[in-house]
């Protein structure tokens, strides 16, 4: 699914306007339509709301959401902050309608006719859109921090009122702090981004049948992948296959102390449909990786505690094997620097390199230059940020990620609540699968395992890359249902991955 910015929203609102064709009125009607119902079935009590509008045409959805929930007969007090001395002309239409079937209309002007809200209330905020021009202040920004600070549940209408969409605010703008954001068809980018987690909530999208050949044309980078999509990259299986045709994959993992990660990794790989995994580990590691792992091959690495690459077991130069996976649990020894350096130039299909293998990259950047094109890395913020350097907010972020995807021509996967996958071509894919039990240790090696399984099958990086970590956050939800998000670890992420 596209994420679009705003000036494309409004282009596409037109566009829908024109083509369908359907009055704006009407269009908006569909709107305020499709919000209450994802309302009343969300909330079918009639708890008292309070609905706050401004005088756009965010203002004008409010209205009109108004209107349909006293028809519903939900109990409601309607407010207008009056900010400005101009209303658009569908918010002037809705007021209009909504004043034919109730008088009780109140004005907001001054801080004192803000009403006191009540913890047992739910709040809509339908004060400013996707038309943000500048941060909120004088009555929005009053009106907006008495809301902050009630105890009422808030939702808010397409956005946050004061949220840019598509931009970064200043650090000291106020912005609604809502627990949903009900929104038209297509997610916004400011709702991926993590600095925004409290201004978005959970976000709920409500199809109003926007055009979708303009949908389909807009250019964009950025995409958020649904349960469809990843779906339609699932590879099915051929009845006459047999375990040479899901390839032969390399890990090598692990060191002293870090040979979970090692098994972990081994376990989740095995799970992914691999074909045949052989597995080097230091020495120390033999015994544990063959009785916890029977079904992978292990090659012992020459060192009893960390790897170097060299091995008294006969088996085949890393490159003949379909793919390697490097880096759950290596560690940053010279022997494993020096392995990485011998290793890599050797490589010309794409690899999977993830925690210590990324952080003895930052080290030593000339090893950027020599990666496999299309490899994929997956580090979390931090290490990404060695990678780089710091940025000042999550759209500095997302800049850098991209620019440094296609400068090495790799698949970057930043973990985080909606992992985005950067391509070589400078898109972004944001994953729509995980919860915050996947914070612990051991499920990024899990996510290791997954990417080598697929590349191994033959998938491209980039499906791999978009496939494995919506697997892998939705065998985290999985586990989430079953042990709860504290209470799940990694092992419980590879128990409960699925390829159907
Ligand atoms: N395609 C869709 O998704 C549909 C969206 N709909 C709804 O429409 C809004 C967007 O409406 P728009 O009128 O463009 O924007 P706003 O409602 O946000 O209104 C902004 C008006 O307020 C002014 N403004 C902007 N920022 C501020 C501020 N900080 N303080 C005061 N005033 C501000 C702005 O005017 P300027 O010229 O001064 O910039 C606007 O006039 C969208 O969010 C949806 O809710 C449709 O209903 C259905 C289709
Ligand atoms: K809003």
């Amino acid at each position: 699914m596209k994420i679009l910015n705003v000036d494309q929203i409004r282009a596409l609102d037109q566009a829908t306007i024109q083509h369908e064709p359907i009055a704006p009125l009407n269009l908006m009607e569909r709107a305020a339509q499709g919000f209450v119902e994802w309302f009343a079935a969300r909330y079918p009590n009639t708890s008292p709301i309070k609905i706050f509008c401004g005088l756009g045409n965010n203002g004008g959805d409010g209205m009109a959401i108004a209107r349909l929930l006293l028809e519903r007969h939900y109990t409601l007090d309607i407010y207008v902050v009056r900010y400005a001395p101009r209303e658009s002309d569908d918010f002037m239409h809705n007021h209009r309608r909504l004043k034919l079937i109730t008088e009780q209309v109140s004005y907001i002007e001054l801080s004192t006719d803000i009403p006191a809200i009540r913890h047992n209330e739910i709040v809509i905020d339908a004060i400013l859109g996707s038309g943000l021009s500048r941060p909120a202040e004088g009555i929005i920004r009053s009106t907006i921090e008495a809301i902050n600070r009630a105890p009422a549940t808030v939702i808010s209408v397409d956005i946050a009122s004061g949220l840019f969409a598509d931009k970064p605010n200043r650090p000291d703008d106020v912005i609604i702090e809502p627990d949903h954001t009900v929104t038209f068809q297509l997610p916004k980018l400011a709702f991926v981004l993590p600095r925004n987690g409290r201004y978005v909530g959970e976000w709920h999208l409500v199809n109003i049948q926007l055009n979708k050949r303009y949908i389909d044309l807009a250019p964009t980078p950025y995409y958020y992948t649904t349960p469809h999509e990843a779906r339609l990259l699932l590879h099915k299986r051929d009845r006459f296959s047999h375990k040479g045709t899901y390839g032969h994959a390399l890990l090598l993992v692990g060191s002293y102390g870090k040979i979970g990660a090692a098994v972990l990794a081994s376990r989740a790989c095995l799970r992914s449909g691999v074909g045949l995994l052989t597995v080097q580990v230091p020495r120390c590691g033999y015994s544990v990786l063959q009785t916890a792992v029977p079904e992978a091959m292990c090659r012992p690495d020459g060192h009893q505690y960390v790897l170097t690459g060299q091995s008294e077991v006969e088996s085949p130069a890393p490159a003949e094997y379909s793919t390697v996976g490097i880096g759950p649990g290596i560690g940053k020894a010279p022997e494993t620097l020096a392995m990485l350096r011998e290793l890599l130039p050797t490589l010309k299909k794409p690899i999977v390199l993830d925690a210590d293998a990324l952080n003895l990259l930052a080290e030593h950047r000339e090893l950027l230059d020599i990666l496999p094109h299309n490899s994929i890395l997956t580090p979390h913020p931090k290490e990404f940020e060695r990678l780089t350097q710091p940025w000042a907010d999550d759209y500095e972020k997302l800049n850098s990620l991209q620019a440094f995807a296609k400068r090495y021509r790799v698949v970057v996967i930043l973990k985080g609540a909606f992992t985005a996958v950067a391509t070589p071509d400078g898109e972004v894919h944001f994953n729509s699968t995980g919860n915050p039990g996947l914070s612990t240790g051991g499920t990024g090696d899990v996510l290791t395992g997954v990417l080598t399984a697929l590349l191994a099958q033959g998938y491209d990086s980039v499906e791999a890359a978009v496939l494995g970590v919506f697997a892998h956050g939705l065998a985290g939800d999985r586990a989430a249902d079953q042990r709860g998000p504290i209470g799940m670890v990694a092992s419980d992420v590879i128990d409960a991955l699925r390829w159907d």
